[in-house]
């Protein structure tokens, strides 16, 4: 029985023999009409309830792709898909739409014991069209129903790609979206397209080999094909880009706490702070307890005051000073920032010149005097102990105010870390070192440093990991040299056009770049035949 369509009707003739009721007794008895505005409103919601009663939901389940919704009465066993009007620029939103009506047109002709409903929900804060295809199931049996829904998904598929080939019917996954209920248990009600979306490649057959799992492969068919990458690849680098909110540090944690369960030595380097929360058994240097280094004691001199003069912008006669009284200064025990300030202030002006450079390099050199970085920098404690005694670090920079500073302090860890590692002073691990918001690390000022870096460390099982939003602000070396790629959303033409050349990306996939949803991405890896679009699970 139907409740939902009993109940509205029950009411009607309750109150209007209610109001013939309420007539006769005042106006024939002289009745007191006060008991009959108590007795009606309640005399109603008893009534309410008990036909609501006989049809709640009590439970919804969800299986794959497949949700089952159980009521008292009966239990539905369906699958829902977005429709999405896929990417191709000859077709018009009105021969999508085309196409659509007569899929529904189709469908609603179907005489088979699988229904189907049309319901409009929100996704990610926009309106969009789900088709909902599912089947009541009175028996219980579920087994037998979801067979019988997934064979019928298969004659969809097939129904969708003959009548309507711009249609793309995508299975909901309900477990992180709202689950649509279908609408009035099979009535079929207006379509529309309302988005427009990426075509699915078909990429169901693809067998990768892997150790660090990163999630599936979205496909077509309903099937999850877990893709990952190797850790014997990280040691040529990975790139992680992607815009504001993309996904990149969840995909750069999972990829940290993989390895470091493997046994690598993970660094992190926090620009943000975001990652403590993530990686919660990771050691971490913050403001009260900052990583400290000794810059002096990096094994090359040519490339500190190539630090210094790539961040504090310097000249190359500044350059040349700071160089001189470094290496002066190399030769004494105790030594601090203030130290070198002191020493460079001390200059003889002998030529006009030399006066112009010393006062101009000391006026560079202020920010790093600030107090903090001057405890950063230049430290007698022992970073390599620090170093040994754990494999897993995140280092926060975000407590350091001043971004020039701090991308010192960054690159010098960078440098003290790898040089660290090269040496092999602390142990013989593989390692990787994460890097946040890299365009402040290595942009196309150091082009030649960061090339050089990145050649030098992989010889060492080094691999750097490298995230940034925008593959245009870091050095195009940053690109080109990184052979595991994970893009995720990006928006910018310019960062598009050097994501497409850098893959030879292919226009089904160069069209999606902007549209992707949080958490997926194209990846391109040595273990992975060809670009290909997944969805990387959440840490
Ligand atoms: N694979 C995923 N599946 C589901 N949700 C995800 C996934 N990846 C990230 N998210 C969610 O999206 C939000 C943003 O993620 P994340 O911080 O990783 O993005 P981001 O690209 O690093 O952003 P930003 O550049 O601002 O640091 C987070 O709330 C996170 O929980």
């Amino acid at each position: 029985m139907n409740f939902n369509k009993i109940g509205p009707i029950a009411l009607f003739i309750l109150g209007f023999g209610l109001i013939l009721l309420q007539y006769h007794l005042i106006y024939i008895y002289k009745f007191n009409s006060v008991y009959f505005v108590l007795i009606v409103p309640i005399l109603i919601s008893f009534i309410i309830i008990f036909l609501r009663k006989r049809n709640i939901i009590s439970n919804i389940l969800v299986k794959n792709n497949i949700f089952i919704i159980k009521s008292n009465n009966a239990s539905i066993i369906g699958i829902a898909f977005r429709i999405l009007g896929k990417q191709d620029i000859n077709n018009s939103d009105n021969n999508l739409q085309k196409e659509l009506d007569n899929l529904v047109d189709v469908l609603s002709r179907k005489s088979d014991n699988i229904k189907y409903s049309i319901v409009t929900y929100i996704y990610n804060r926009r309106k969009s069209s789900a088709l909902i295809m599912f089947k009541e199931c009175k028996n219980e049996n579920y087994t037998m129903c979801e067979t019988e829904v997934l064979q019928e998904y298969e004659i969809l598929k097939k129904m969708a790609e003959s009548i309507a080939p711009h249609i793309a019917l995508e299975p909901i996954k309900v477990s992180n979206e709202t689950l649509p209920i279908p609408n009035d248990f099979g009535n079929l009600t207006y379509a529309r397209v309302f988005e427009k979306q990426y075509e699915i490649p078909k990429s169901e057959s693809i067998q990768v080999d892997y150790d660090i799992e990163l999630g599936y492969v979205i496909t077509s068919s309903l099937a999850k094909i877990p893709i990952g990458i190797r850790s014997n690849d990280v040691f040529r680098h990975i790139g992680i880009f992607g815009t504001t909110g993309s996904g990149k540090s969840n995909t750069a944690a999972i990829i940290a706490s993989q390895l470091a369960s493997k046994g690598f030595n993970v660094i992190i380097l926090d620009w943000h702070g975001e990652y403590i929360d993530k990686l919660k058994d990771f050691k971490i240097y913050n403001e009260s307890n900052p990583l400290r280094l000794n810059i002096l004691k990096l094994y090359n001199l040519e490339e500190t005051v190539e630090i210094f003069q790539d961040v504090l912008e310097l000249t190359d006669p500044q350059r040349y000073i700071l160089y001189i009284i470094l290496s002066e200064l190399r030769k004494y025990k105790r030594f601090s920032l203030s130290t070198l300030y002191e020493a460079v202030s001390r200059i003889k002006d002998e030529y006009t010149w030399i006066k112009d450079v010393k006062l101009a390099l000391l006026r560079r050199m202020n920010p790093i005097l600030y107090r903090p970085v001057r405890l950063l920098l230049i430290s007698n404690i022992n970073m390599e102990d620090e170093l040994a005694n754990n494999n897993k670090i995140i280092i926060d920079l975000s407590f350091i105010p001043d971004v020039s500073v701090r991308r010192l302090y960054a690159l010098f860890i960078i440098r003290a870390i790898t040089d660290i590692y090269i040496k092999r002073k602390i142990n013989n691990k593989p390692t990787l070192i994460v890097l946040e918001e890299a365009q402040n690390y290595f942009n196309n000022s150091n082009n030649e440093m960061v090339s050089r870096l990145l050649n030098e460390i992989r010889k060492f099982r080094i691999g750097l990991c490298i995230i940034t939003q925008s593959p245009s602000s870091v050095s195009p070396d940053v690109v080109k040299n990184t052979n595991i790629k994970i893009i995720h959303a990006i928006k910018s033409n310019i960062d598009k056009k050097i994501i497409v050349d850098s893959l030879a990306l292919d226009p089904n996939l160069s069209n999606i770049l902007d549209k992707l949803d949080i958490g997926d991405a194209i990846i391109s890896a040595p273990n992975i035949k060809q670009p290909t679009l997944i969805k990387i699970k959440e840490i």
